[in-house]
């Protein structure tokens, strides 16, 4: 359900934040630039949450210049949502990310370090953006992303994506192996060789 509603201004310019709360209250929000409304083809990014690349700057992946991306390129069209999921870590939280981390220094990967941990390399799930696009009475979006799996479950969530819009961020050096095996692993539509 919809908790709470305010105005935020953002390097990106103002968008309105809205917070939703699950039964468990995990609190997951979207932020809105324009009018979404009834809308088809809304622009939209379903991002998830990303502690240490988003707040802390870790150049071990491209979470935050996906992020920056996304408001950007909102911003610049003048309309769209952005909605941002509490599923840190593909879902496995913080503690675990930070154990896969750990095995990464090892020389593992990060799905067979996630898989070494005894868990899965994606648990996240997507019935809460659906859930959110539905109240916001999103008619349909352009998705920006780069994961084609994430295309089909917001479809098989019944949310209409008319399109797949490529967002691919710059990023550091020290992200390339991630992101190859991002690409090799876990079929990202990504250009990096
Ligand atoms: N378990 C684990 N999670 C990670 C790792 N690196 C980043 N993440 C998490 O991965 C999530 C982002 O997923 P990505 O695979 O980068 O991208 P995506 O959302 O599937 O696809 P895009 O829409 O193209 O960005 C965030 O929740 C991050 O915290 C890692 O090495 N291990
Ligand atoms: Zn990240």
């Amino acid at each position: 359900m919809q908790y709470a509603k305010a105005n935020i201004p953002t390097s990106y310019g103002e968008f309105n934040c809205i917070v939703f709360r699950d039964s468990s209250y995990m609190e997951h929000v979207a932020l809105v630039k324009g009018t979404i409304c009834k809308k088809e083809h809304v622009l939209c990014r379903i991002h998830s949450e990303c502690l240490t690349g988003e707040v802390f700057g870790s150049l071990k992946c491209d979470c935050k210049q996906q992020l920056d991306l996304a408001l950007k390129t909102i911003s610049e069209v003048g309309c769209g949502v952005l909605l941002y999921l509490r599923q840190e870590g593909r879902g496995i939280g913080l503690g675990n990310k930070i154990k896969a981390y750990a095995l990464q220094e090892g020389g593992a990967d990060t799905v067979d370090a996630n898989l070494m941990l005894g868990l899965p390399n994606d648990t996240r799930e997507y019935g809460p953006a659906a859930k959110m696009l539905k109240m916001l009475e999103v008619s349909s979006i352009v998705l920006m992303t780069n994961n084609p799996d994430k295309v089909n479950a917001m479809k098989k969530a019944n949310v209409k994506v008319s399109q797949r819009k490529p967002h691919e961020a710059n990023v550091h050096k020290e992200a390339l192996a991630y992101l190859k095996i991002k690409k090799e692993k876990m079929g990202h539509l990504l250009s990096i060789k």
